[in-house]
């Protein structure tokens, strides 16, 4: 079967029969779909009679967030690889103004709604009473779906025959179609990272709630700062691009506010208009702070509405129970964040790996484990300590740069008295290196051209400083190593015996750990357990291996 970008799905089933439906229906619509599906939900849509079917509004009732919750959870299970967004232009509840106009009142669609990804293919749940009905349901649902949407010429249609369950009627029970209450003026809050299905469930009944306008406080600079992995955290602009994205997709009628939350309360505190605040069973008591604080401010109460969190089927033991984008974000470690610079000078055997990382970040282990695994290791912190050897060019250097009071007794240097000179005092660090970086980067090119001779595929330079040295054009790939100050502050003291004072100063001489992530093409990081670190090492390792074979065959080089 052909596969499309985007497709449309239109639901026709009962809405309290879609909990039982929706997982195969959204693996049979995965079959088709292999970027972004959108969800059409047009409950009682009959497709088979032939002739023009009109989209009508449909009110909102108290199961239906219940049910796009479900829908989105199914969706992380079943076909976590597309983009889901379910549409709610054809939702709604209150009735409408005589002078909106006899079309504006029953035409959800006056004109066809403009998507962020035209559809290139509609999809239906609709049953077929027999096979020769097909095409009259075919020609009816890209009539439907092009009267809705703005889609692609030739717009093609599936009819979907997943094996469905029968809905019995006590799976009925404690239904509630009563219709929900909505307000004008909705706000909610969060960092909204990598939008996935949890996001989407909140933002999608936040849509479903608001009536006029809907405020998104959206997390910045200092609530980010205890977040984990903050560094791989998308910037600001494009969190807030792909939720406008998202809304727009999703009700262009309503009125989004942006707006960036320095503090936890934001907004929320100080608009009079706001009349209902969506909050998850996680951030309820966040709710009630903002109520306590709207009080003191002289405001009325926000209606607190809660919705339950989603589970991730697919959690590992050192993520969350639910859907987070903490999770998410650890699963991008050993992965290529982005493409490495095509080098087509560079000879591709062996393959270089420069491992950066700051200070107690874990380089070495790492490096340790690609050992393990068949990579060369090139350890240029200990061929730098070479360099100071008595009778090394280096060594006269640093003696007249530094004076003797850093050598010991038998007239070696002293490491550690020469690091309390240079930690701290930029110049002193910049002599440093401008004698010591050249003479190690010769040893480590040596190095390299030794493990071609003697067969290796893969070097790894463990270099603490390489993105500093400005050593990139040395590598195929860049990866670093990042852990939270706090935790190789710790680290540090405990192996170097060195007060805490002196390892802040020794981290404050490297790159942040948000600079290395942006010069990356793979992060890893050691902030968990052993096992936990061997297997983000062994993903990464894996899909390296890939890569090299890739570009053997780009090449046409023997593997
Ligand atoms: C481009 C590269 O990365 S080459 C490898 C790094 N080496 C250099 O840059 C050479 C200059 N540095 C040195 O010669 C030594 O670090 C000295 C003499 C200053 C201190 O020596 P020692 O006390 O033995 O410490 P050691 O060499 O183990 O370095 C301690 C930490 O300082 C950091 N460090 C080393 N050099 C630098 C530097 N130039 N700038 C900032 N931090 C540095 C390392 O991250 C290392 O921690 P890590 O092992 O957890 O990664």
């Amino acid at each position: 079967m052909s596969m499309f970008s985007t497709g449309i799905l239109v639901l026709t089933s009962p809405l309290h029969t879609l909990p039982f439906r929706i997982a195969p229906v959204l693996s049979s619509a995965a079959q088709v779909v292999e970027r972004t599906l959108y969800v059409h939900l047009h409950p009682g849509l009959n497709l088979g009679a032939g002739g023009h079917v009109r989209p009508v509004f449909i009110p909102p009732v108290v199961d239906l967030p219940g049910l796009i919750s479900r829908l989105y959870s199914n969706a992380a299970d079943v076909c976590g690889h597309l983009d889901v967004r379910v549409l709610l232009t054809n939702f709604r509840a209150q009735p409408v103004m005589p002078q909106a106009g006899l079309d504006a009142a029953s035409n959800p669609f006056p004109s066809p709604q403009t998507l962020s990804h035209s559809p290139e293919v509609v999809l239906t749940d609709f049953p077929l009473q027999d096979p020769g009905q097909s095409s009259v349901v075919a020609q009816c649902l890209q009539r439907y779906a092009g009267h809705c949407y703005v889609c692609k010429p030739d717009l093609s249609s599936v009819i979907l025959h997943p094996r469905l369950e029968q809905v019995k009627d006590e799976d009925q029970k404690g239904r509630d179609t009563k219709p929900i209450e909505t307000y004008g003026d909705v706000v909610v809050g969060g960092t909204f990272d990598r939008l996935h299905g949890a996001h989407k469930t909140l933002l999608n009944i936040c849509c479903l709630l608001a009536n006029r306008r809907f405020v998104i406080g959206v997390c910045d600079q200092e609530l980010l700062k205890n977040k984990v992995l903050r560094e791989l955290i998308e910037p600001f602009a494009l969190r807030l691009e792909k939720l406008q994205e998202f809304l727009n997709d999703v009700k262009p009628s309503l009125q989004y506010d942006m707006v960036p939350l320095s503090d936890p309360f934001g907004p929320s505190v100080t608009d009079p208009q706001l009349q209902c605040i969506v909050v998850s069973e996680e951030t309820r008591r966040g709710g009630e702070a903002v109520n306590r604080k709207r009080v003191q401010n002289g405001l009325s109460e926000l209606v607190l509405y809660s919705i339950p969190l989603i589970k991730d089927a697919h959690h590992t033991d050192i993520e969350e129970e639910k859907i987070s984008s903490s999770s998410l974000r650890a699963r991008l470690l050993g992965t290529l964040l982005t493409s490495p610079q095509p080098r087509p000078a560079f000879s591709q055997v062996p393959y270089v790996i420069g491992l950066a990382g700051g200070s107690g970040s874990g380089k070495s282990s790492i490096a340790q484990r690609l050992e393990g695994l068949g990579a060369v290791w090139i350890n240029a912190d200990q061929i730098g300590h070479g360099t100071y050897l008595p009778g090394s060019a280096a060594y006269h250097k640093i003696l007249q740069e530094f004076g003797p009071d850093i050598l010991n007794e038998d007239k070696t240097i002293d490491r550690q008295a020469l690091g309390r000179k240079v930690f701290g005092n930029k110049k002193r660090l910049k002599a440093l290196t401008d004698i010591v970086w050249p003479e190690i980067a010769l040893q480590v090119k040596e190095r390299i051209h030794q493990a071609k001779q003697e067969g290796a595929r893969v070097c790894v330079i463990d270099a603490a400083v390489l993105l500093e040295a400005g050593w990139t054009d040395m590598v195929h790939e860049v990866w670093v190593t990042i852990i939270p100050e706090e935790e190789a502050v710790r680290r540090i003291v405990e192996r170097d015996h060195v007060s805490k004072e002196d390892a802040l100063r020794r981290l404050q001489n490297q790159w942040s750990n948000a600079r290395l992530v942006e010069h990356a093409n793979v992060v890893l990081c050691t902030l968990w357990e052993s096992d936990v670190t061997q297997r983000q090492v062994l993903k990464a390792w894996n899909l390296l291996q890939e890569r090299i074979c890739q570009k053997k065959e780009e090449t046409g080089l023997p593997s």
